[in-house]
């Protein structure tokens, strides 16, 4: 057994990483429930800064003094860096959000086809205008089809092709609601669809491929 240098991820000696066997191995919470908790906090607490320090109006002094502040967060951060399987970040598959502040929080229950969920994009995930980012919104679809499609019984997969359709400007600071379902799968191949309202506006759209990953597939 090696260590994959890139990853982090134990390998057989000369085999090739398993992205399969990864995924799968996600599916238990990577430490102690009350670890969970204070990850769940911490990673709430960042999002609620970054949207704070996205729509706020700081000095030089203020932008210095964060500067500082947030270098020595990152070099007492340097020394506890892991490898991909061992990382905490988003690993908290038993916690909404996942423990991770790339994506805003949602939830969806396992084992089901098709989900809906409430979500709430902050100023961090502004394009311009008070609406939310393209980009942050077809983040949301992949993260939200990929990860119903985790939590059915389907085996691991990973997407191929996503497209999304801006309907309307997607606004900040409000609950959306999103709903994702599998419309269907032929054999490796599965095919799903999404979709984000503003109440009875609907905001943007998705058709997406996902497909099923081959034992030994990176
Ligand atoms: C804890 C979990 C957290 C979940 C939430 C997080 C979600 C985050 C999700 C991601 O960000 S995943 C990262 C973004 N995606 C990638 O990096 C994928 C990179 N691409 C690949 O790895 C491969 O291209 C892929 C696995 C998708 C497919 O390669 P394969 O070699 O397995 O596919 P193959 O060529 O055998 O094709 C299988 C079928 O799919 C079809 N196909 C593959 N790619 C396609 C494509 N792009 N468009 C249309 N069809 C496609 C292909 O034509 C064929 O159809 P048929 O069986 O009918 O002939």
């Amino acid at each position: 057994m090696s260590t994959d240098q890139q990853t982090g991820h134990a390998t057989e000696a000369g085999a090739p990483f398993d992205g399969r066997a990864a995924i799968e191995a996600l599916m238990v919470a990577p430490g102690p429930p009350a670890l969970g908790s204070a990850y769940q906090a911490m990673t709430e607490e960042l999002r609620g800064f970054l949207d704070v320090l996205a729509g706020a109006a700081i000095d030089t002094e203020h932008a210095a003094r964060l500067r500082a502040q947030l270098a020595q967060m990152t070099s007492r951060l340097r020394g506890l860096e892991v490898g991909e399987p061992q990382r905490l970040w988003g690993h908290w598959t038993d916690r909404p959000g996942r423990g991770q502040a790339l994506i805003p929080s949602y939830d969806v229950p396992k084992g089901s086809l098709e989900a809906s969920a409430t979500v709430t994009f902050g100023r961090f995930h502004v394009g311009e205008n008070m609406a939310v980012h393209g980009g942050a919104i077809s983040m949301l679809f992949d993260d939200l089809l990929g990860w119903l499609l985790a939590r059915s019984d389907l085996p691991p997969s990973r997407t191929a092709f996503l497209t999304t359709n801006f309907r309307a400007v997607t606004p900040v600071g409000v609950e959306l609601t999103v709903h994702a379902r599998i419309t269907h799968v032929e054999g490796r191949k599965r095919f799903l669809a999404a979709e984000l309202r503003h109440g009875d506006t609907v905001c943007a759209d998705a058709e997406g491929l996902w497909v099923e990953l081959r034992p030994g597939q990176p």
